[in-house]
Order: structure tokens, then C-alpha cells, then sequence
């Protein structure tokens, strides 16, 4: 049975829909992300999934529950992060830890939990004390003292440095690896093709595309990106004319394309039919970021 089952499901806002028929599964074990840009509907489906927000139509269920009808239950198979807001600046780390743990009928140990999650050495801090990262590390303990088969992560990682948002992406992969899945809203397409199995991605209120990281940089037009600093100006119809071309854009004399194998060999067969040196050719595979381009058009 999938951890969490989402079935056409609808909401709207003043007769505006913002969720619009959305479906899809997350199954035991899996790191499932929700991608999308600003405004898509992402924060409201991921609510409805944690029964905070009341569905207009469709079917939602988290472990065979009903978020909203079972609530209670719910909340102690289904770990959220809070929201920054929601924690007193003097609460140390070891009272929150302490405190949530007591809302919960079969707790995790925090002690070691605060170790596992780094934060050992914090317990006597207080939450206003505590660096940005050292704050998400505290937000993931939370969501998994109650001892969760879910948790949902939204945008985790924004507003971290490079560094600590690799450290995130480490402790999200230990906590998959413990058996919990993971439901993971982020706009950072890097961070969705490292940790997710699957991502959804959804764009004005639908699913504009589901499947693997790989499934999905396959299926969108270019699957290849080939850039370099042409010699010389290039005919633009030429290269527009070019087989399989996907997305061509221009910028600072840089020359930027998608598209496939047949592409690359064309461009290269054009920059030596005109005597054209290509400076700083670079040839690899798209990555989503380039797919998640292709897949929504909306601007962000
Ligand atoms: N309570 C509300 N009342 C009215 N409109 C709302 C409400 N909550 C959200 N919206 C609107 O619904 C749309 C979808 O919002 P949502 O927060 O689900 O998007 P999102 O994909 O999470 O966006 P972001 O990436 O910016 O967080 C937005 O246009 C938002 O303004």
C-alpha cells in the first residue's frame, strides 16, 4: 500500500483553483520531491496531505488515514516541519525536543535523535540562538521525534549555504535510510535530482510531469545541451533549422542549445562548413533544471 495516496484533488481560493486535479502516490521508503513554480499549488497539496487544509473534492490518504477525518491518528504517522514562526525564541533545543515528544504516544528517544541530527552539544541553547542551519536540523528533529513513517519537508534547504544545505541533503538521505519516506517540497532542482526517487512536478494547479529525476530530463524535448562562444556571428535560421533542436538562447556572444545527438553533430558540421571556431564548447547532458524549463511555461 503507498504511504500516502493523492486522488484528484481540488482546492480552490475565491472560485480561483489552485489545485486542480492533482494525483498522484507515494510509496513506502521513497524520497518523493514536488517541484513547481511560485504560486503552483505545491504548499496547499502538501497541506491537504498533512490535513491542514480542507480538500474541495478528491480523495487523500496517509497510511490508509484520512488527514482530515482522522487527524489525530495522522499526526503521529506523518512528521511536519515547522514553519519558523511557530518557535519560541527561548526554548532550548532539549525543551522542544522534550515538549514534542510528549505529544506523542510512542516517541522516539530525543537524546540520541539531537545526536543523529547534530544538535548534542545545542540542547541547552536557545532557538533564538541558533544558526539558520543548526535551525532546519532542529525543525527535521522535530518532525521525527514522534517516530513518523512520513515526513514532509517544505523548501528545507532555502536560505541555507552551500555547505549546509549539502549537510541537509546527508541527514535526508539517513532518514530514508531508516525506513521513513520522505515527501519533499523544494525549488532547488539540484537538490531534486540528488535526493528524489520520483518528483512531481506541478505547474497552475496540475501535474506537469511525474516520474524519475532521469525519466523526466529524458521525456523533455532536449535531452542533451551543447554551448559555445561561436568565432564568428552564425545565421540564426541555420541554426534554428537545426535536427532535434529543442531551445536555442543567446547571451553575452554565448550560444546556448538543447536538443539531441543529431543536434551536436549538426552544429558541428555547421561551425566547419563556415570556418567557425567554437571557444569554450561544452557538450553534456541536460539536467532537470534544463527539463523543468521545458516542462513549465508559466513564468516564476
Ligand atoms: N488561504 C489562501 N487564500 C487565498 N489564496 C491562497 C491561500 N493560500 C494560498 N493561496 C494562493 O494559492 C496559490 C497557490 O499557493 P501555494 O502556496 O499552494 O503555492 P506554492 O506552489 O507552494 O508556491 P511557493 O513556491 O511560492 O510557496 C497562490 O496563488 C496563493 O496566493
Amino acid at each position: 500500500m503507498p504511504v500516502i495516496e493523492v486522488t484528484d484533488l481540488r482546492k480552490s481560493y475565491g472560485g480561483r483553483p489552485v489545485v486542480d486535479g492533482v494525483s498522484f502516490t507515494v510509496e513506502e521508503g521513497e524520497i518523493f520531491g514536488i517541484l513547481g513554480p511560485n504560486g503552483a499549488g505545491k504548499t496547499t497539496t502538501v497541506e491537504c496531505v498533512e490535513g491542514l487544509r480542507v480538500p474541495d473534492a478528491g480523495r487523500v490518504r496517509v497510511t490508509g488515514l484520512d488527514p482530515v477525518a482522522d487527524h489525530d491518528r495522522v499526526t503521529h504517522v506523518l512528521g511536519a516541519q515547522l514553519q519558523e514562526g511557530r518557535l519560541q525564541e527561548k526554548l532550548t533545543v532539549g525543551e522542544a525536543l522534550r515538549l514534542y515528544a510528549a505529544l506523542h504516544p510512542a516517541p522516539a528517544d530525543w537524546r540520541p535523535l539531537a545526536g543523529r541530527l547534530g544538535l548534542a552539544d545545542r540542547l541547552d541553547t536557545r532557538f533564538g540562538k541558533l544558526s539558520g542551519g543548526q535551525k532546519q536540523r532542529l525543525f527535521i528533529a522535530l518532525a521525527l521525534v514522534g517516530n513518523p513513517r512520513v515526513v514532509v519537508l517544505d523548501e528545507l534547504t532555502t536560505g541555507l549555504d552551500p555547505r549546509a544545505r549539502r549537510d541537509t541533503w546527508k541527514l535526508i538521505e539517513e532518514i530514508r535510510d531508516s525506513g521513513v519516506t520522505v515527501l519533499l517540497v523544494t525549488h532547488f532542482m539540484e537538490e531534486a535530482q540528488r535526493l528524489c526517487d520520483r518528483v512531481a512536478v506541478i505547474d497552475q494547479g496540475r501535474i506537469a510531469a511525474l516520474g524519475t529525476p532521469a525519466d523526466l530530463i529524458r521525456r523533455s524535448a532536449g535531452a542533451t545541451v551543447i554551448a559555445f562562444t561561436p568565432s564568428a556571428p552564425l545565421d540564426e535560421r541555420e541554426l534554428n533549422a537545426l535536427p532535434r533542436l529543442a531551445s536555442i538562447s543567446h547571451k553575452d556572444g554565448r550560444i546556448t542549445l538543447t536538443g539531441g545527438d543529431e543536434t551536436v553533430n549538426a552544429v558541428i558540421s555547421l561551425l566547419a562548413r563556415h570556418r567557425v571556431t567554437a571557444h569554450q564548447l561544452r557538450v553534456g547532458d541536460a539536467t532537470l533544471d534544463d527539463a523543468y524549463l521545458d516542462l513549465t511555461e508559466t513564468p516564476s
